[in-house]
């Protein structure tokens, strides 16, 4: 199914079963099946215990010598199996049958609840999993805020919508046990059953679908609402700092109303259902009570029993109800998480089989273009970035220089021409081997809010102390971390914002150094700091280039990587210009003089 054609559908061009199937399907078709057996065997409990009500009732009223009907029934039945159908044997039947219908319950329902949490958990996992794994192009189109949406809310409605599922199977296995009771001993009022459970299902119905309208309006509307918020709230600073933030407060008051007001007719519908349903119940048992008292002239002790059973059979449909109309309230939320997850699947990133590369001889751009739909943004560009080498684009804003990176990564594909690793083309690697290879300092910083060290490792517990220092050491971080009070453990805050922007940009670089990269990327990664601190970083790039081979591709304007560039590439519109070469083609450099990265000149701490 392609994304495009995922995203036009609507729950109501999802069919009602299928909806139900694949909410029940989340988890393994097995455990539900279990559940299920244990209800039908609760509900046998129930049933048996309920049937010897009515030997019981008889043998206390007036037609207690001679049990007729289906006191008379029963009597018969228990006598054939060989026991003596006394008082006590039908008073411990049906303590046992009730007894054992609430235990099987009980394991039962424990069961749903425990699935149900499963399903939440099943749905939240399998979002997280696709949208990792789509491409880039992807993330570049969603507003990533409505995620923290489906994380929360619909993650567990999907939960909620399995319970209510089971719950309804539930009551409807007690249904059909009643019906059974009832029809065993009168087929009429069997019948009856089914007619007046029919009448009160449709009568009924018309407030499930309202509140099913009006749930699926108040999903979309939190939706949109937490969406919305959160990305606002990433980028609150200019909004407070321009005064801008009421036009906000004006969209939000709106979605909130709309969001009440649907809330409000869910609550309706939801009340009134219930509601209408205690009279119902009321003319059934009338009724009833007149068909079989005034028409078939059933004994009194039945009559109660009937009347008994018919109340619980029509208030068990009732319940159904209920779990059917929370079942349609929930499944919005069902639907919203299983569309998003079915999309990030349609747009996963296709890794083909490739060769892992060694990365000995460097990279070459062949004539490479590259579109943003029908916009050309990278045009028949040729270069090349020796191993162990610093090469730098520059260009003004808009020429391209980030496009060609994501080129280099594999973010994007080129429409032609050739990128080559090593002589090879990017398509014939392997792409995940190729980025482990890499370092990577975008533009946009994104720290976490976590300590400096989890910033650094980004949580990978493989990284030792000695590697944080490393890292940081060769970012020219490290005077101003061990500055700090807490040292590596200082919690950054919120995208690192008790950070100066200098500072978030070392711990970035840090970050991309602490793997022992053999490409370095840097895009604007040194805009943010003094010419001095910017100086001394790049000198420590240089000579970590010249001591352990290390490759640098540099996206800047700054003069200073300019100045200690092997090859500048200008690009302008896409087009490479003019290329400065100071280092030779495909040059093999000179053999690192250690393996490892030696630690390099520090840096004084941050004025
Ligand atoms: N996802 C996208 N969809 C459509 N067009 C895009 C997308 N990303 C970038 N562009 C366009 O591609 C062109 C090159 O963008 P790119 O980010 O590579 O430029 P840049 O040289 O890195 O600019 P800057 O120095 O401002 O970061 C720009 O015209 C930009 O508008």
């Amino acid at each position: 199914m392609t994304p495009k054609r995922t995203a036009i559908l609507t729950d109501e061009k999802r069919a009602r079963p299928s909806t139900l199937m694949r909410i029940a399907s989340v988890i393994p078709l097995r455990r539900t099946v279990v559940t299920l057996v244990l209800l039908v065997l609760a509900g046998a409990a129930e049933g048996i215990g309920i049937a010897s009500l009515l030997p019981l009732v008889a043998a206390v009223g007036p037609e207690a010598s001679q049990p007729k009907g289906a006191s008379g029934k029963i009597a018969h039945a228990v006598e054939s199996i060989g026991l003596e159908p006394t008082l006590g044997l039908f008073v411990t039947v049906l303590i046992v049958g009730m007894l054992l219908k609430a235990a099987l319950t009980i394991i039962a329902m424990n069961r749903v609840g425990r699935a149900g949490a499963d399903v939440a958990t099943k749905m939240r996992l399998d979002l997280i999993e696709s949208l990792l794994a789509a491409r880039w192009s992807y993330y570049v189109r969603q507003p990533v805020g409505r995620f923290s949406a489906s994380l929360s809310i619909e993650a567990m409605q999907s939960g909620e919508a399995y319970n209510s599922l089971c719950k309804f199977a539930a009551e409807m296995i007690q249904v059909v046990t009643y019906l059974s009771v009832v029809t065993l001993f009168s087929w009429q009022l069997g019948l009856l059953s089914v007619a007046v459970g029919l009448i009160m299902v449709l009568t009924l119905n018309r407030f499930i679908s309202m509140a099913k309208r009006a749930a699926r309006k108040q999903k979309k509307r939190v939706s949109a609402l937490v969406g919305a918020l959160t990305d606002l709230l990433v980028g609150i600073k200019p909004m407070k700092a321009m005064g801008r933030q009421a036009r906000f407060k004006e969209l939000f008051e709106r979605d909130a109303e709309a969001i009440r007001k649907a809330q409000r007719r869910q609550s309706f519908a939801r009340d009134t259902n219930k509601a209408l349903q205690e009279p119902i119940l009321a003319i059934f048992i009338a009724i009833g009570a007149y068909v079989t008292i005034g028409v078939m002239e059933m004994p009194t002790g039945q009559v109660i029993v009937m009347a008994l059973l018919l109340g619980r059979t029509v208030s068990t449909i009732g319940k159904a109800q209920q779990q059917l109309q929370s079942v349609r309230l929930q499944q919005a939320g069902f639907n919203a998480i299983s569309n998003s997850i079915e999309i990030a699947r349609g747009m996963r990133e296709q890794t083909r089989p490739g060769v892992a590369p060694a990365f000995e001889r460097g990279i070459e751009f062949r004539n490479v273009s590259f579109a943003f739909g029908d916009t050309e943004v990278i045009k028949d560009a040729s270069f090349e970035a020796p191993k162990g080498r610093v090469t730098t684009i520059t260009g003004s804003s808009g020429a391209g220089k980030t496009t060609t990176v994501d080129l280099l990564l594999g973010l994007h594909e080129p429409s032609g021409g050739e990128i080559l690793v090593d002589g090879a083309p990017l398509q014939s690697i392997d792409l995940l081997a190729w980025r482990r290879l890499t370092g990577y300092v975008p533009q946009e910083l994104m720290l976490f809010h976590d300590t400096l060290r989890a910033n650094v490792t980004l949580g990978q517990p493989e990284f030792t102390d000695e590697d944080v220092a490393r890292a940081l050491e060769q970012a020219g971080a490290a005077d101003f971390v061990a500055s700090l009070p807490e040292g590596v453990d200082t919690v950054v805050g919120e995208r690192g914002s008790r950070l100066s922007g200098g500072q978030r940009q070392r711990i970035s670089i840090a970050r991309a150094l602490i793997d022992r990269p053999r490409l370095l990327i840097l895009d604007e990664a040194t805009t943010a700091l003094d010419p001095e601190t910017e100086a001394a970083i790049v000198a420590n790039v240089v000579e970590l280039t010249r001591r352990t081979g290390l490759t640098v591709l540099a996206i800047s304007h700054q003069p200073a990587w300019a100045r200690a560039s092997d090859n500048v590439v200008h690009l302008a519109n896409g087009v490479v210009t003019k290329i400065d070469r100071r280092a030779p083609e495909w040059s093999t450099p000179a053999e690192p003089e250690t393996e490892q990265p030696p630690r390099v000149r520090a840096l004084g701490p941050m004025s």
